[in-house]
């Protein structure tokens, strides 16, 4: 549904060049619920902007839906739906009217019968006369969501379609993405910096940072293949951690060893039996500890892995 090779948009300004995307490659199968994971400022709204034709990439190709991107965009947008950060409702507008409106522009086929279907599956129905300035913040993304997918568009993308959204609309607005796959086998394409949204609602993930993409596959294939198991040793003494990181990086079963906060943060193969021989370790190398505690790997320990920050700090 989505095959880019090499994208890349540099944009020029007054205050220098920014090169927001560097060479991005991504493969989109019909069907599947992409998630576009990454900090604040990696890149994610210009990867979005150029696959729906909405910005030129300075660099690289693509099909998207079917169409080549430079060569037909005019067919990339007849068969896309996108709905950008905070939508583009008129809040004067009421719902209805926007979604009829809407509907003529695309020059829908049984408009009445669609905007029907819509509302009923996205529980609109009831909110027709309501301006939209005057819906709820869950109601509104729903009513946008329907707007993108008016006029019965194979690939859907979303830019963040969650922010700002309580948890409880969230998860309401997950459960309408994945009754839209359902129903109608929309492919989805969606960036998020929620770690939670691309766990739980994603069956794919892209982690792009700094306008490179730095990981992909499924969460539980990403949390397997990049994390290993979490061990984190809390020193009595802060001072002792540089050391400490030092000696449990030469243990065998340590990926990789991090020093922060008067502790030291180990990828480590098979935790649970390494416990004791990395306590151990500490020991011999004079270091007292405070407290362990060992976790499975989320998705935040596989961007910490990939790109040596939180994906909680960076966003
Ligand atoms: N029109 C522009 N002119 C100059 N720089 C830009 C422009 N648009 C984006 N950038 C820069 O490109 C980089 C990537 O921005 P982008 O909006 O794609 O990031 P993002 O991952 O979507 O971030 P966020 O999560 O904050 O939406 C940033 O450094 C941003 O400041």
């Amino acid at each position: 549904m989505i095959e880019a090779r090499g994208l890349a948009r540099t944009f020029t300004g007054k205050h220098g060049r920014v090169e927001a995307v560097r060479g991005v490659d991504l493969s989109v199968a019909p069907g599947e619920i992409v998630g576009f994971l990454g900090p604040n400022g990696a890149g994610k709204t210009t990867t979005l902007r150029m696959l729906t034709t909405l910005l030129a990439p300075t660099a690289g190709t693509a099909t998207v839906a079917g169409r080549d991107l430079r060569a037909d965009p005019g067919g990339v947008r007849r068969r896309i739906g996108y709905v950008a950060q905070g939508g583009g409702t008129d809040p004067s507008v009421p719902a209805g009217e926007e979604l009829d409106l809407q509907a003529r522009l695309y020059g829908v086929d049984g408009r009445a019968q669609r905007i029907a279907e819509l509302c009923a599956r996205l529980e609109l129905e009831g909110l027709w006369d309501r301006p939209c300035g005057a819906l709820s913040g869950g109601q509104r993304r729903r009513l946008d969501i329907a707007l993108g997918l008016v006029h019965r568009p194979p690939l859907l993308f979303l830019d963040e379609p969650t922010t700002g959204l309580d948890p409880q609309s969230r998860g309401n607005l997950w459960e309408h993405i994945r009754s839209m796959r359902a129903g109608d086998g929309t492919t989805v394409f969606l960036t998020t910096h929620y770690l939670d949204e691309a766990d739980a609602l994603c069956d794919r993930l892209l982690i792009i940072d700094r306008g490179r993409i730095v990981a992909a596959g499924t969460p539980a294939e990403l949390k397997r293949r990049v994390a290993g198991d979490v061990v984190t040793l809390q020193l009595a003494d802060p001072s002792g951690a540089a050391r400490a990181r030092e000696a449990l990086s030469r243990h065998r079963s340590v990926r990789k060893a991090v020093a922060a906060g008067g502790a030291v943060r180990l990828t480590v193969e098979d935790g649970e039996r390494q416990l004791m021989s990395l306590v151990r370790t500490l020991d011999a190398a004079g270091v007292e500890l405070a407290s362990l505690n060992l976790a499975r790997p989320s998705l935040d320990d596989v961007f910490l892995t990939v790109t040596g920050r939180s994906l909680r700090d960076a966003a």
